[in-house]
């Protein structure tokens, strides 16, 4: 599976512009590299404009999607579509999209785990749906923003439905980014699966965003990672069949002993 990462430097407040950007992202990038798939980081219309955002906040969806969906067909790639914000019967949601290279928009996540520490409960309304296992090209796959990455408990069930590869979308900040470098590391291990985060670059008011979006292998290996401050594209081809290699060096499923562990908590 080829895959190039967007570490975007986000325009805040400006969905326009950004599309700009993102579609001739897309044009030089397929050119340049042919992916299978390609990632875009949380908010990427918009950053955390949170003050503001009932103003730039995309009506269920009805540009930020259909735009997706133009440069999935045009270009037939898949697209981990980052995030949005999202406006749905007056409130917003922090909203994640994936489309096929069929231009079908195949899922839609909306941000569970809402960040204080970015003021977003003020702001936003959380999902009320975990992380489901989604496909594409045959290949199971999960989507988590940002804060999620801080929960096992959404990301464990992944894994045990089959998911090979975990995606994060974020806009992670750089005052936190040993806890972003290592968490990820430690979820590609406890899970035994690719790890592929797309994280963004440059500041929003007192906030700078880490960039550093990272590919971790199962076996907890950083493949490919960005700088801290650049905007940039990262690419890589990975064997997914490494996670079955894995999986079976040291079989974590396996051993599992699920009639003990508390449920619910
Ligand atoms: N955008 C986010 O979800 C940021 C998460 C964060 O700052 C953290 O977990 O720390």
């Amino acid at each position: 599976m080829k895959i190039s990462i967007y570490q975007m430097e986000i325009i805040p407040g400006n969905p326009m512009e950004n599309m700009k950007k993102v579609r001739a992202w897309i044009e030089k990038e397929v050119k340049n590299s042919g992916p299978d798939v390609i990632v875009l980081p949380e908010m990427w219309t918009t950053s955390y404009t949170l003050e503001d955002i009932h103003h730039y906040a995309d009506d269920n969806g009805q540009t930020i999607i259909p735009f997706l969906q133009t440069m999935a067909q045009t270009f037939n790639i898949n697209i981990i579509g980052g995030s949005f914000a999202n406006k749905v019967n007056g409130k917003i949601f922090n909203t994640a999209v994936v489309i096929n290279r069929q231009g079908e928009a195949i899922y839609q996540y909306d941000k569970v785990h809402l960040v204080p520490m970015l003021n977003e409960p003020k702001y936003l309304e959380g999902g009320r749906i975990v992380p489901e296992v989604l496909e594409l090209d045959g290949i199971k796959m999960g989507l988590i923003i940002c804060y999620d990455l801080r929960f096992p408990e959404v990301i464990r069930p992944l894994a045990l439905e089959g998911a090979e590869v975990l995606f994060i979308v974020a806009e992670w900040p750089i005052e936190r980014l040993n806890h972003w470098r290592n968490i990820q590391i430690t979820r590609a291990i406890e899970n035994q699966l690719f790890v592929v985060s797309c994280n963004n670059v440059g500041s929003y008011q007192s906030t700078t965003f880490a960039g550093n979006s990272m590919v971790v292998n199962p076996s907890g290996d950083t493949l490919i990672e960005g700088s801290t401050t650049v905007e940039e594209t990262l690419y890589i081809s990975i064997n997914i069949e490494e996670t079955l290699e894995v999986r079976q060096k040291v079989p974590v499923f396996s051993s599992r002993v699920p009639n003990l562990y508390k449920q619910g908590l």
